[in-house]
């Protein structure tokens, strides 16, 4: 069996070993002609799998990638060659999510809003969306929910609609990039939606750049009474239009869910996919490659009080995940060589909060440890 193999899956050779014949590929090189004696393809979010990279794939079995968003499959490409597809849905749910609170935390620290009276509506209630309430849930932070194809199948919760999300203090956008279907969310943020936005609101895009009309974005960033832009995609990725990062508060480029576990997840899934095609049982898990980062030592204002304080909450959580160091380092980064895909080869080590212990004094709350163990710590105490 041939397996080709993208060089930016973590752990790619090690999961794959042993299933066949292993080719490691550079997203920036894939020919057609590497998948004329290819049977399995496993990509990430860089590699446009199109009619013209089908063309010579005369074996090809699956085409599988270890990301949540498949907009880079052509999947009229791959119906029309019979080649079926799978992606890694959920792999980076939870790192998105954090990347969110993160930039929430800020903006509070900042004093661009203020988090504990915010309500927050969350645009797509799928595994990152969903993730996302939860982890609000934690800190008793209201949140919206809209999804309308969910709304459709009848999904129990309360889904909203897009207008009363948009009258929010922050709209969060978790929604896949369609042109197609009975609700495409190309421009979903157009420019009458981005016109009725007022100076206290605050938009996240962690989803995909072309989900806002970043043209008429870019025009109403520009305006005096403009909302608070956060973002982590652009729109014709990675020829970024850089007057996007400059209008916006905190630009990163494309990592919310470049995770350690976010990203391994995938690659867990895609071997999976694989050994199911082979009709191999999987044998390699997430805990064979991820070792546990050095723990976090709570120092906490008042570890009797039921809940964390705001400033306690930042302090604990900048330490696992720091939005305003990605900013820093992505406008520094491009200001120099402007290689965006470069720099998200080269994205850093990045743990969840969830791969951490938490070391506490023993008189610390229940109210406190319940919230930490919902914000996905494990505690241990001193
Ligand atoms: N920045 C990153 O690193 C990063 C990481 C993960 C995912 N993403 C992007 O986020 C998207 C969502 O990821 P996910 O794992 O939650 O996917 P998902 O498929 O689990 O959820 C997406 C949800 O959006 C809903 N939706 C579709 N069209 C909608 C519309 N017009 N309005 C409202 N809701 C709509 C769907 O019904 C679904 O429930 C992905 O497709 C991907 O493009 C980005
Ligand atoms: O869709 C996804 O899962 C994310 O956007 C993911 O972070 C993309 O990462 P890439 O494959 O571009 O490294």
């Amino acid at each position: 069996m041939n397996i080709l193999v993208e060089d930016t899956i973590p752990y790619g050779a090690e999961y794959f070993e042993g299933l066949g014949k292993i080719t490691r590929y550079s997203w920036q090189s894939l020919q057609p002609a590497d998948l004329a004696h290819t049977d399995y393809l496993v990509v990430r979010s860089t590699t446009r799998v199109d009619a013209t990279l089908l063309s010579q794939a005369r074996n090809l079995k699956l085409v599988t990638t270890a990301t949540a968003g498949t907009n880079h499959l052509d999947k009229a490409a791959l119906d029309a060659a019979g080649v079926p597809w799978r992606s890694a849905g959920g792999c980076n749910a939870r790192a998105v999510a954090e990347y969110v609170l993160s930039a929430l935390l800020q903006a509070d620290d900042n004093g661009h809003l203020s988090l504990p009276a915010a309500t927050v509506g969350i645009v797509g209630a799928g595994h990152v969306g969903s993730a996302l309430a939860a982890l609000l849930n934690c800190l008793g932070i209201t949140c919206k929910l809209c999804d309308p194809p969910l709304a459709e199948q009848g999904d129990h919760r309360a889904l909203v609609s897009l207008q009363e999300v948009l009258a929010c203090d922050v709209i969060s956008l978790h929604v896949p990039y369609t042109t197609t279907g009975s609700h495409p969310t190309y421009h979903l943020l157009d420019a009458t939606a981005l016109a009725g936005l007022s100076a206290h609101q605050c938009v996240i895009n962690a989803c995909r750049g072309e989900v806002i009309d970043e043209k008429a974005l870019l025009t109403r960033l520009n305006e005096r009474d403009a909302p608070l832009f956060i973002t982590d995609v652009f729109w014709n990725e990675p020829d970024i239009d850089m007057a996007v990062t400059e209008a916006a508060w905190l630009a990163t480029p494309h990592i919310a869910g470049h995770s350690l576990e976010g990203k391994t997840r995938g690659t867990q899934m895609v071997y999976e996919h694989v050994c199911e095609g082979l009709k191999v049982t999987p044998t390699r898990t997430l805990g064979d490659f991820l070792t546990p980062p050095a723990p976090l030592h709570l120092r906490l204002s008042d570890s009797q009080a039921e809940r964390l304080t705001l400033s306690d909450l930042k302090a604990l959580f900048f330490s696992v995940y720091d939005i305003c160091e990605d900013d820093r380092h992505f406008r520094q980064a491009m200001a120099e060589s402007n290689q965006f895909a470069a720099l998200r080869k080269a994205y850093r080590v990045r743990r969840e909060c969830d791969a951490y212990t938490v070391i506490a004094p023993t008189s610390l709350s229940s109210g406190i440890r319940n919230q930490l163990a919902c914000l996905g710590f494990e505690v241990q105490f001193t």
